[in-house]
């Protein structure tokens, strides 16, 4: 089935390629097809301020500036009050044209200098920089940015906040905050995840006509994840039916990693869950959470009877990476068992790294990964897609990147992008549940790939639901009551909580 182009997300050079085949495909002229951009952001300005009556369209030297000059024609014929800042003097190619069209139809262009105040408008359209941009805006641009940016009015962004790298998401210097952005033809991959998120706002898809046609010669980079839901259970399964998750951590002070992970793991499905832990916790997990099996281990012998009667294990929540923790890790990873490692469990592997030949799932944070790969955590944000490709390659694992917007890779370049999730589920104990959900998955039968794409989703959703009655105060275990919810939503995804 041919994918959608609205859940497909392209490259700068795919949607080039994209953009000459709808010319071809469509057979139109470069500026009709700027023509529909225009229309296209003019329709979603008036969708999401139709009070407006003054804007302002600022201006860059490319073809994204050539979409705010039409754009201005459209919105004075309409009766706005237009108001055009330009950056350059001139404008390059089409958008000379579409600057010669905006003038000869009585608008004026003020050519930007920071020394003036911005105008007072209603909304701010923001037509500087596209996929053309390739680096840091240059000290005109920055300092336009900076201004829109202050004014505290609305942002309307055509095509992409200026400044983002459209492949990357990276920000590599003043970056336009939208409030709307209109992106045209195609998703551009880097506009959904990391730092990008935070500038994107609400983000609109404008195919602007183009057949599918165009579309299916090309494989997307990557997808945006599905709300899937799980299999349904046959009537007669039994406890068994549904695999028995190992959760191996919670040494001292750690014991709630441990709980919440074992927990997530009942809610999302598991048909049994064990606690391999500190002989000090053993009471408290099991008068806290009676359906977990909680028992003591003090090293890899009392370790492994339970690793021998295990499906999955979860290995990492508050493991720690002392003796205990190490002598666990070791042991744990030797029993070839299906596996998800976090947190410690990840820790101790970038100390001594491995590739994994059994089904394995890592859910590393950004912190985590830059210790995997060597790099700074800045350096996995500037580029998560290669972070996350890197990660999955080198350690042989499907590999989920934390953080707005995850990233779901395997080691043959498959990569899913989450689309929810919210602020709130930065907090301590979202990570555990998201590996007991992982290891919840894995233990009902699915493929690795398949198990984490699908308890990303179910993670991120159950945190939007949760996040109903505010995003400030969120707690992981907040979370555990809409999983359940949505982990027994209908097969085709009709739920009445999504
Ligand atoms: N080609 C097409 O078929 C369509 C293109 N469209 C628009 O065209 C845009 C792409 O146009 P362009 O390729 O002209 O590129 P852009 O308009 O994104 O920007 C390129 C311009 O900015 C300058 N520039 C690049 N990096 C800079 C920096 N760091 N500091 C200062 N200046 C910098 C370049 O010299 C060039 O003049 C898209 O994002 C979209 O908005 C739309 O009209 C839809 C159709
Ligand atoms: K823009």
């Amino acid at each position: 089935m041919p994918t959608s182009p609205h859940r497909a997300l392209y490259t700068v050079d795919q949607v080039r390629a994209l953009e000459r085949g709808a010319l071809d495909a469509m057979a139109v002229s470069n500026h009709e097809l700027m023509l529909r951009a225009a229309h296209a952001a003019f329709d979603s300005l008036r969708r999401h301020w139709p009070q407006a009556a003054r804007i302002a369209i600022h201006c860059g030297p490319g073809n994204n500036g050539g979409d705010g000059f039409l754009l201005g024609v459209l919105a004075r014929e309409a009766g706005l009050q237009v108001d055009v800042v330009a950056l350059t003097e001139s404008s390059r190619g089409e958008a000379a044209q579409a600057r010669a069209g905006w003038e000869a139809a009585g608008g004026r262009v003020r050519l930007w200098d920071d020394t003036e105040a911005l105008p007072q408008v209603d909304v701010h359209v923001d037509a500087m920089y596209g996929i053309g941009l390739n680096r840091a805006p240059d000290a005109a641009g920055a300092a336009l940015i900076e201004a829109i940016n202050a004014s505290a009015i609305p942002v309307l962004a055509l095509d992409l906040p200026s400044g983002l790298s459209a492949d990357s998401g990276d920000c590599p210097g003043a970056v336009i905050r939208a409030d709307v952005t209109v992106t045209f033809i195609a998703h551009k991959r880097g506009l959904h995840t990391g730092r990008a998120v935070d500038r994107v706002g609400a983000l609109e898809l404008a195919t602007l006509g183009v057949p599918a046609s165009v579309y299916s010669p090309l494989q997307p980079d990557a997808l945006l994840l599905v709300a899937e839901a799980l299999p349904p259970r046959a009537r007669h399964a039994n406890k068994g039916d549904n695999g028995h998750v190992l959760v191996v951590g919670g040494d001292r002070g750690m014991a709630g990693a441990a709980r919440l992970a074992g927990e997530a793991a009942l809610r999302a499905g598991a048909g049994l869950v064990s606690v391999a832990t500190r002989a000090e916790h053993v009471f408290a997990l099991n008068a806290a959470r009676p359906e977990l099996m909680v028992h003591a281990v003090d090293g890899p012998q009392t370790l492994e009877p339970m690793l021998e009667r295990a499906s999955v294990l979860a290995l990492g929540p508050g493991l720690g990476k002392g003796a205990w923790g190490h002598a666990l890790w070791l042991t744990a990873l030797d029993a070839g068992k299906p596996t998800v490692l976090d947190a410690d469990g990840l820790n101790l592997l970038a100390r001594e790294p491995r590739v994994f030949t059994t089904p394995t799932v890592m859910t590393p944070h950004p912190g985590e990964a830059a210790r995997l790969l060597g790099m700074t955590v800045d350096a996995i944000e500037r580029d998560r897609f290669s972070a996350v490709r890197e990660l999955a390659s080198r350690y042989g694992a499907v590999v989920v990147l934390k953080g707005a917007g995850s990233l779901v890779a395997d080691a043959d370049g498959r990569l899913d992008v989450c689309p929810w999730g919210n602020p709130g589920m930065a907090s301590g104990g979202m990570g555990d549940l998201l590996t007991g959900i992982v290891a919840a998955m894995l233990a009902q039968g699915c493929e690795p790939w398949e198990a984490a794409c699908l308890a990303v989703g179910l993670h991120a959703r159950a945190g939007d639901l949760a996040a109903r009655q505010g995003e400030r105060g969120l707690l992981a275990s907040d979370l555990l009551d809409p999983l359940r919810a949505l982990g027994n939503a209908l097969p085709d995804g009709a739920s009445s909580h999504a």
